[in-house]
């Protein structure tokens, strides 16, 4: 009858929407060292906000951001995670089926650069590397003597690395938000 109609209607409307939805719903996992700003660069870009006191990200954390790019609804699910060696077990269980890896290092603290391979890595293991984006993100450019020979070493190793990485190199500071 009608109704059976109407509902076999709706259900066929809502499928739609949802795979419109899920195919519009990009996931993006961020990882790093402990404390190079992983949180602080998610909430400069969520909420155009900076927090002096560093709190350990514990586990993991996410934040959903929506935008529109031409009148098209869009939205990232961004999970923040921990860089402690003690919660590596937990945030790895999020890595899986994520469209955009942010690996993120500190411009002043070269070993954290030196990690973000191994962190990728990790991170790639979950997931499909044909069908992933990868960027590489220098962040705390604020505490930069700019320009320096140490600077310039440092975006020189990182681009260095961002190319076998094959990943896209940015640097940023979440205080100041400037790139
Ligand atoms: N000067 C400066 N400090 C920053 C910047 N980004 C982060 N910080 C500081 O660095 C510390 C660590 O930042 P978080 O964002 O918590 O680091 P995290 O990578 O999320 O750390 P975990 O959660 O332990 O993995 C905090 O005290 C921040 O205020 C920056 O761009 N410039």
């Amino acid at each position: 009858g009608w109704d059976i109609q109407t509902k076999a209607a709706f259900k066929g409307q809502a499928a739609r929407l949802q795979l419109w939805d899920r195919q519009k719903m990009s996931k993006v996992v961020v990882v790093g060292d402990l404390n190079v700003g992983k949180t602080s660069l998610i909430k400069r870009f969520c909420k155009d906000v900076f927090e002096r006191d560093y709190k350990a990200t514990i586990g993991v954390d996410f934040e959903i951001e929506r935008f529109q790019i031409l009148g098209v609804p869009f939205s990232l699910q961004i999970w923040d995670t921990a860089g402690q060696e003690k919660f590596k077990c937990i945030a790895s269980t999020y890595y899986r089926g994520a469209q955009v890896i942010v690996t993120v290092f500190d411009m002043a603290d070269i070993q954290s650069l030196n990690h973000a391979r191994q962190w990728l890595e990790e991170a790639m293991r979950e997931n499909d590397p044909n069908s992933c984006f990868i960027f590489l993100v220098g962040t705390k450019t604020d505490l930069l003597v700019s320009p320096s020979d140490e600077r310039e070493r440092t975006e020189k190793d990182a681009v260095h690395i961002a190319a076998e990485m094959h990943a896209e190199f940015w640097t940023l500071s979440a205080k100041t938000g400037k790139t």
